[in-house]
């Protein structure tokens, strides 16, 4: 009777258990955004902003949400570091890109690493949200700007011909990766839309598994 009753309530209590990266160039706001999503979900805050130093490896942190647990693994974004993101695509449902809005001088260098991320073919059929973070900022470029920003750049951009192919992705699956893009302007500071972005990852770690 116990292992009947204990059976039914862990079946009832059960939650699936989601991974999401969150990755970006250095000082653009990833743990910043980590310690805030902590500070909104959990019984215990984050940590406060003036407490977070940079990244060297991960960070970790865990949310509860209705039958459903997210893990989230916050990556450093220092060039030199940046070499360790491919090793948790494989053990990812969902991907946050997170870049800072108000740096427009970094936006190239960004462009450059959010291409390489989005044509990783290990993250081609992920949910993938890019954060535009940092919209406290007067200088913060809107979604609308950051989205024509990264058409533009891909626009100029050389064409390297080879290069995407050798990655394995055609045409089609490169425009479903387009389509399924998703940006949001946050505030990591300030919490501002950070509720809408995990929200967001609910609904597609859901979807995306049942697809
Ligand atoms: N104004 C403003 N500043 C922010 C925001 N988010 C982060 N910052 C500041 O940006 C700086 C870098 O924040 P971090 O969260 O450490 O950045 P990171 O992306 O984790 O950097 P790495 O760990 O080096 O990859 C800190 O001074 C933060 O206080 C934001 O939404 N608005
Ligand atoms: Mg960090």
């Amino acid at each position: 009777m116990y292992s009947l009753l204990k059976g039914l309530h862990d079946y009832l209590t059960r939650k699936d258990e989601y991974s999401v990266v969150i990755i970006g160039l250095d000082n653009v706001g990833g743990s910043t955004a980590l310690e805030k999503i902590k500070t909104l979900y959990n019984p215990t805050p984050g940590l406060p902003p003036d407490r977070i130093g940079p990244t060297i490896g991960q960070n970790i942190g865990k949310i509860s949400l209705p039958s459903t647990t997210l893990h989230f693994f916050d990556l450093g974004g220092q060039r030199d570091i940046r070499s360790i993101w491919p090793k948790y695509y494989d053990e990812c449902h969902a991907v946050v890109f997170v870049l800072d809005a108000s740096d427009q001088a970094r936006l190239s260098e960004t462009w450059e690493v959010f291409d390489e991320v989005i044509h990783s073919p290990r993250l081609l059929h992920l949910p993938l949200l890019l954060l535009a973070n940092k919209q406290d900022k007067a200088s913060s470029l809107s979604v609308a700007e950051i989205r024509e920003s990264f058409d533009a750049w891909q626009r100029s951009r050389p064409r390297t011909g080879g290069s995407r192919a050798v990655a394995g992705l055609d045409g089609e699956a490169q425009a479903e990766r387009m389509a399924s893009l998703d940006v949001m302007g946050v505030s990591a500071l300030e919490g501002t839309g950070i509720r809408e972005a995990v929200n967001w990852l609910y609904i597609r770690v859901q979807n995306s598994r049942q697809a």
